[in-house]
């Protein structure tokens, strides 16, 4: 029978690119680079399986044909960036890897609280720059994580991931806010309580973090309004997706002192950063590194192909989502 072939949008840890390629006939995407709507829609015409990342924007046109596309085998969790209705109304599988990521995402939400919290971004640059004269009492005082109340929007995986170490490893008070009714023992397990609604959340906390899905109904859940709910000494932390935070409302309400810090791990526009942002001190910008550990990106690539075995064996792949 002819092998499967599969289209790998960027390039993947060689141990699971030779994996894939002992069961497929696999074109490696050589450039690295984020693949164009119009070779999307050419692959979607060539290749029984495309395995894309977040940044392949996968729309409806990619499905407007008659493509030979069966299934996309996504290289991620959040898969925002698929038109998954398009997919489904094609026929085209879509599956994620979910859980192998959880702990280094939440690991990087961490990371940024910290970083912000006790102003590390500073530090380091201050270090760095050769103007440091010594340890004085009153230089880069930050804010105290233990005790804090940290909240967190969208109580899946990650968000309770993050809430075990913050709870567990850092002492810090936790509120929840997620779309349905959490089970007691599981908000019990990290000493969580569940608030009901986001404008309930907002004026409680000291740190905010993201961890609800990207996409249309997300879309800008922190903008002004949210932002203006916030206390003047909050940190707003996101690890989730781009969109789900206003970038100009947030540049606003960092400039004007409305909220304290922020730490963003996604954009609304990656790679672009919104200029305002750039030259924020308080502000702690990394390059969408949430799951970007060795052990995981490898974890992550086993898993789509597990899926994708799973598919042209003709079973219900494990993590389909469309
Ligand atoms: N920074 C990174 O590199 C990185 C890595 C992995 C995942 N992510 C993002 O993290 C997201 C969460 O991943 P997960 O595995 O925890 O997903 P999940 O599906 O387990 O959890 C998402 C939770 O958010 C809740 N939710 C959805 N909309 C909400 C809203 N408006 N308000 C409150 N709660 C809401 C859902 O009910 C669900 O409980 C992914 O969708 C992805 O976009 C980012």
């Amino acid at each position: 029978m002819a092998r499967a072939k599969v289209l790998v949008t960027r390039a993947w840890p060689a141990e699971v690119e030779a994996r894939l390629a002992a069961g497929y006939e696999v074109t490696l995407n050589p450039s690295d680079t984020a693949l164009t709507l119009a070779e999307l829609i050419a692959a979607a015409a060539d290749y029984d399986a495309i395995l894309p990342t977040v940044t392949d924007r996968i729309g409806a046109e990619v499905f407007a044909g008659v493509p030979r596309l069966r299934i996309l085998g996504n290289y991620g969790v959040g898969f925002s960036h698929i038109a998954t209705d398009a997919a489904k109304a094609a026929g085209v599988v879509v599956t994620n890897t979910p859980d192998v990521l959880s702990d280094c995402t939440a690991d990087i939400a961490m990371t940024l609280i910290l970083m912000a919290a006790r102003r590390a971004g500073e530090g380091e640059r201050l270090v760095r720059s050769g103007q440091w004269t010594g340890w004085r009492p009153t230089q880069l005082v930050g804010r105290k994580v233990s005790g804090a109340v940290l909240g967190i929007v969208g109580f899946g995986r990650i968000g309770q991931a993050l809430a075990h170490r913050a709870h567990h490893g850092f002492g810090m008070r936790v509120l929840v806010q997620n779309r349905s009714a959490v089970a007691p023992e599981v908000l019990a397990a990290c000493g969580a309580v569940q608030v009901d609604t986001l404008d309930d959340l907002l004026p409680k906390v000291d740190v905010l973090s993201l961890h609800c899905p990207g996409g249309a109904a997300n879309r800008h859940l922190i903008g002004a309004a949210a932002l203006g709910r916030m206390r003047p000494d909050a940190i707003l932390v996101n690890t989730a997706r781009g969109e789900v935070v206003d970038e100009g409302a947030l540049a606003a309400a960092l400039a004007s002192g409305q909220i304290a810090a922020a730490g963003l791990d996604v954009y609304e526009a990656e790679p672009r950063v919104t200029p305002a942002l750039m030259g924020m001190e308080n502000v702690v910008l990394l390059p969408h590194l949430g799951s970007a550990t060795h052990e995981t990106r490898a974890a992550m690539g086993h898993r789509v192909v597990d899926n994708l075995d799973a598919f042209f064996a003709g079973e219900n792949p494990p993590d389909r989502v469309v």
